[in-house]
């Protein structure tokens, strides 16, 4: 990968009492990349974003932002990053622009402006003068990404952005994603438990289990597919599918995913 990345994570561990939440975590994000963290609920990547963002405290290890530690250089790193991490909260009874303009009057240097190009980014323009109450599940996810792109950052963090969502919202989610990753040079980072998703939606993808590495692989220009043919390579080395999704503790519709793509399972035409 050529450059220096936007977000290097090295060897990074979370610990409460004697539970080890994530283990020994280390890979990087470059500009211009979707980077998904993909694995079932419970594989830790909640934890690791909060503490990519500085919002849980890191037991070991060093987060890397641009160059700056996010446990020693907070205020520098924490500048580069634009993050949705909980439900973003609004005001309802404001409408999204005038929530926009409030967000704006906390960071230095947004104008107006930059507040119409998120919009039209996020493509809200036709609703953003109406109450945020109004707004869908999935406008308001749109509202969120414009708020935490407002001051420019060179790392988008969003943490099951696809949670909700119908497949129209999810396919617009994608596009800009990617446009801001192709067009803007961000770094993304994304996190989901479907595998479908990721396969669509990233560069590369890190495979999280019970807060450990398994892998790190490029989806490629082909797309979809890539992970399957994956995981049917591990099939093959121990010819056991079903263990390996287990495993893993993917759903029973995860596991249709797997199984389609899977030629030793189809049906002879
Ligand atoms: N504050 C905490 N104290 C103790 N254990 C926690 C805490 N936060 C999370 N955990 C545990 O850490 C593990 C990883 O949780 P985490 O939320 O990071 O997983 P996840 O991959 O994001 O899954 P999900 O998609 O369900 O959110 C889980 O077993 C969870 O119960």
């Amino acid at each position: 990968m050529d450059g220096e990345p936007i977000l290097k994570v090295e060897h990074v561990s979370k610990k409460i009492g004697d539970q080890v939440l994530v283990e020994d975590l280390s890979f990087a994000v470059f500009p211009g990349e979707v980077f998904g963290l993909l694995g079932p609920n419970g594989a830790g990547k909640t934890t690791l974003i909060r503490m990519i963002v500085g919002l849980m405290s890191i037991t070991e290890g060093e987060v890397w932002i641009r160059g700056a530690r996010i446990r020693k250089q907070f205020e520098e790193a924490a500048r580069q990053v634009g993050a949705i991490v909980e439900n973003p909260e609004f005001y309802p009874f404001l409408t999204g622009y005038k929530n926009l303009l409030h967000f704006a009057g906390m960071v230095p240097g947004v104008d107006r402006e930059r507040i119409d190009e998120v919009v039209s980014l996020v493509k809200l323009k036709p609703s953003i003068h109406q109450p945020v109450k109004t707004y869908s599940l999935g406008m308001r996810q749109r509202l969120g990404v414009a708020q935490a792109l407002l001051h420019e950052p060179t790392l988008l963090v969003l943490d099951e952005p696809t949670n909700g969502l119908d497949p129209a919202g999810i396919r617009e989610l994608r596009q800009y994603l990617r446009y801001l990753a192709r067009e803007k040079g961000v770094a993304v980072l994304v996190s989901s438990h479907l595998l479908s998703e990721m396969e669509l939606m990233c560069d590369r993808v890190a495979i999280l289990q019970k807060g450990r590495l398994v892998d790190v692989r490029s989806i490629g220009e082909k797309g979809r597919g890539e992970l399957e043919r994956m995981v049917q390579f591990e099939v093959n080395q121990t010819h056991d599918l079903s263990s390996i999704l287990q495993e893993l503790g993917w759903s029973e519709r995860e596991t249709e995913i797997f199984s389609d793509g899977w030629p030793g399972r189809r049906s002879p035409d």
